[in-house]
C-alpha cells in the first residue's frame, strides 16, 4: 500500500523554505527560485488548497542589497540587515505572487507565541481570516524581537521549529520542509557519499537524532538538527512532514500526489524503515 496517498487529501499546507534555496551561492536573490514558488503555490492556492509560507531570506536578501558579503558580528548590525532584508523580501514576494493574481500577507512571529495564549488567539485569528480570504500568508520570525537565550548570542532562531510551531497553530494537515537536500539520511550525504535516504521515518529518537551531522548551509542556521527536532514536535502532536530538495520547486506538486520524494515523517508502527 503506498502510505503516501492520502497526502493528495492534504488541505491545509504548510510550505517551509530556507534562505540556501532563495539564494545564488554567490550570495544573490534567485529571482527563478522566487518566481517558481509563486507560481507552484498560486496553483494550490487556487486547486482550492489552504497555503502558509514560511519563508526565511531576510538576512539573505538584506546582505545582496547592501552589497556586502559577511555577516555583521553584533547582533543589532544582524537585525539590522534582518528589518532591511525583510521589507525587501516581501516586496519581491508581492510582486511574483501578483504574476500569478496571488495576494500575499506578512506574518512576523516568535517561537514563545505558544506561551501566551491571547497572542496566540490573535495569530490563530489572523491565520484564520487570510486563510479565509484565499491569501498566502508568508511568515518568518521576528528577527528584531526574537531572543532564543544562548543562541542568540551568535545567531538567531530557525524556521524550522517555527514552521513545525506554524503548522500545529493553523492546523495544517501536512509540512512540506524544502532544503538544499533530497530528504534526511543515514548519515551525512554532503560528507559521506555512500549515505542512505530514508523514504520513512515514524519515530524521531535520539537514534535519529545521531545520525545528524554538522552544521547547515553557509546562509542557513539550523542545519539537519532543527529539521528533526521540527519534525519531532509535529510527530508529538499528530502532525506530518515531508523534508524534500527544493531545488525543483514543482516537486511540491508530485509530493502532494504522495509520490515517494524526500523523508516523509509520520506515526507508524515501525520505528524506521529504510530505503530499499
Ligand atoms: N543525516 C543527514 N541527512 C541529510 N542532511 C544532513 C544530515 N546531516 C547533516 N546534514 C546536512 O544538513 C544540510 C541541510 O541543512 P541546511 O543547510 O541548514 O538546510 P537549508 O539551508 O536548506 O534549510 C544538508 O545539506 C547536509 O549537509
Ligand atoms: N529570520 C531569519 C531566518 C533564519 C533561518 O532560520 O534561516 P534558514 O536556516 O535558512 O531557514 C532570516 O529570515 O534570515
Amino acid at each position: 500500500m503506498n502510505i503516501r496517498k492520502k497526502l493528495q487529501n492534504s488541505k491545509r499546507i504548510v510550505i517551509k523554505i530556507g534562505t540556501s534555496s532563495l539564494m545564488t551561492t554567490n550570495g544573490k536573490v534567485n529571482y527563478q527560485q522566487f518566481d517558481r514558488l509563486a507560481y507552484v503555490l498560486s496553483t494550490l492556492n487556487k486547486a482550492g488548497k489552504e497555503i502558509v509560507l514560511v519563508s526565511s531570506g531576510a538576512m539573505g536578501v538584506g546582505m545582496d542589497k547592501l552589497n556586502i558579503s559577511k555577516r555583521p558580528v553584533s547582533i543589532p548590525g544582524q537585525q539590522a540587515i534582518s528589518a532591511i532584508g525583510q521589507c525587501e523580501m516581501m516586496n519581491l514576494y508581492s510582486r511574483f505572487f501578483s504574476h500569478y493574481n496571488q495576494t500575499v500577507g506578512q506574518i512576523l512571529l516568535t517561537r514563545d507565541i505558544i506561551e501566551f495564549p491571547e497572542s496566540l488567539k490573535n495569530v490563530t485569528n489572523t491565520f484564520d481570516a487570510l486563510l479565509e480570504m484565499a491569501i498566502i500568508p508568508v511568515v518568518n520570525e521576528n528577527d528584531t524581537v526574537a531572543v532564543e537565550e544562548l543562541d542568540h548570542q551568535t545567531k538567531f532562531g530557525d524556521n524550522d521549529q517555527l514552521s513545525a510551531i506554524v503548522a500545529n497553530i493553523v492546523g495544517a494537515d501536512m509540512l512540506i520542509m524544502l532544503s538544499d537536500i533530497d530528504g534526511f539520511y543515514d548519515k551525512n550525504p554532503t560528507t559521506n557519499p555512500d549515505a542512505t535516504l530514508y523514504h520513512t521515518i515514524s519515530d524521531v529518537t535520539e537514534d535519529v537524532m545521531a545520525k545528524a551531522g554538522g552544521e547547515g548551509s553557509a546562509f542557513g542556521t539550523g542545519g539537519m538538527i532543527t529539521k528533526l527536532k521540527a519534525a519531532r514536535y509535529l510527530l508529538q502532536h499528530n502532525r506530518e512532514m515531508v523534508l524534500a530538495k527544493a531545488e525543483d520547486l514543482t516537486i511540491i506538486f508530485d509530493i502532494l500526489e504522495g509520490y515517494e520524494i524526500g523523508t516523509y515523517f509520520t506515526a507508524k508502527p515501525e520505528i524506521i524503515k529504510e530505503a530499499e
